[in-house]
């Protein structure tokens, strides 16, 4: 496991609700806004507002959780990475909805889904807490925009923006070991706010040594977190921050967190303002909810164990195959099946075999070398060098 370091995250202050643009106060927090993002990817902002609320969202999640699986598997949602994510083995429990500004939504989608006979106190906890989130998240949007002189494309991001609001809880481990409760990804936001609604920690985030921090939020703040469309819609300016959650003891763990992703049908483009020929187009146009449909591996395999379905195999294992062939029409016409029905196949290969161990041995020597070695990259040219925050994973 990677080492650790004591160093915190630096805390901002965004207390003050008569916080104008372009007051000196505005231009301190967006230069520290800045500067945290450029070092971590990520800050504490303290929000005393949202200490009232805390509690009421803490009993409202509690309410949620404690709903009987059956119950809670209700929440369904025909798109990637929504509604209810859980199981009853499983340490992390989520529910969510998108949209969540708009306060049907939460009726609808979770609400009147999980208690038909309705439960006003929980969708208006929620809803307020999504205002109060959004309020800072514009703030902050804005702060960045700003310090890279792009403050123009404001209306078009916030536009664009699918406010995706999510419950999560991670059961208590009953030990002293800690126990994953998110592996290490980036998330594919904009913006990522989140809040820590009880007392056990475990969300921590990895510095640009390689090293975790363990990030203990006090109560009235937020960790806000750049997330990947954001750095890709920079150009790689700022990188996202890659975090994990932990858990030991003997305590759930409740959280929730503002998404704010590129909504589908919008395509994330660097803007002109940041390339020039010094800074190439880093990255191509996409949309982030086609991406996802397609090349999200956990939602790839959400969606055969969802519909029973096999993937295929085809066996390329014969080394006299030959262009032309009967049987090479025969993989031919299996190839093209398969990637009509499901995108992908599994491909047989007894070739492979030999040489899978030695492979593994291969990487392993490489991946224990000491990060300072790994870390002889050209930081602008993307996916080239050492990627300790490609989306290994993604939320
Ligand atoms: O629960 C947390 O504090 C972090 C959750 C998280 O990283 C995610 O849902 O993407
Ligand atoms: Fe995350």
């Amino acid at each position: 496991m990677s080492s650790r370091t004591g160093a915190k995250v630096p805390v901002i202050d965004f207390s003050n609700q008569n916080l104008k643009p372009s007051s000196p106060e505005w231009d301190l927090l967006k230069f520290q806004v800045r500067e945290a993002l450029e070092e971590y990817g990520c800050f504490e902002a303290s929000f005393d507002q949202l200490l009232e609320l805390r509690q009421p969202v803490l009993e409202a999640l509690k309410q949620l959780f404690d709903l009987p699986f059956q119950t809670k598997q209700l929440c369904v949602s025909d798109k990637p990475l929504r509604a209810y994510h859980g199981s009853q083995s499983r340490l992390y429990d989520s529910i969510s909805t998108d949209d969540a500004h708009i306060a049907e939504n939460i009726e609808q989608y979770l609400t009147t889904t999980l208690w038909p006979q309705g439960n006003i106190s929980f969708s208006k906890t929620l809803a307020s807490f999504t205002q109060l989130a959004l309020g800072l998240e514009k703030t902050i949007l804005r702060m960045i925009l700003e310090s890279f002189g792009l403050e123009k494309y404001m209306d078009e991001l916030v536009d664009s923006t699918n406010n995706h609001l999510r419950a999560m809880k991670y059961g208590r481990p009953n030990t002293s070991e800690p126990t994953l409760g998110i592996p290490q990804h980036c998330d594919n936001t904009i913006l990522t706010l989140l809040s820590q609604l009880n007392e056990v920690q475990g969300l921590e985030i990895q510095n640009k040594n390689g090293e975790w921090m363990n990030l203990n939020p006090s109560p009235n703040s937020f960790v806000v977190m750049l997330g990947e469309s954001f750095s890709i819609w920079l150009n790689g300016r700022l990188s996202s921050c890659y975090h994990r959650v932990l858990m030991e003891g003997n305590e759930a763990r409740y959280s929730i967190g503002l998404f704010a992703r590129p909504r589908g049908g919008y395509l994330v483009k660097v803007p002109k303002e940041l390339v020039d020929d010094k800074n190439p187009m880093l990255f191509k146009p996409f949309d982030l909810e086609e991406f996802l449909r397609t090349y999200s591996p956990q939602i790839v395999q959400e969606r055969d164990n969802i519909s029973g379905a096999k993937v295929s195999v085809i066996d390329f294992s014969n080394q006299n195959l030959k262009l032309g062939s009967l049987e090479w029409d025969l993989l031919k016409f299996q190839v093209r099946g398969a990637l009509e029905e499901y995108d992908y196949f599994k491909a047989s290969f007894d070739q492979l075999l030999e040489l899978r161990q030695l492979v593994l041995e291969a990487l392993k020597k490489l991946f224990d070398l000491p990060f300072q070695t790994k870390k002889v990259e050209n930081p602008f040219v993307p996916m080239l060098g050492v990627h300790q925050d490609c989306k290994r994973h993604i939320h």
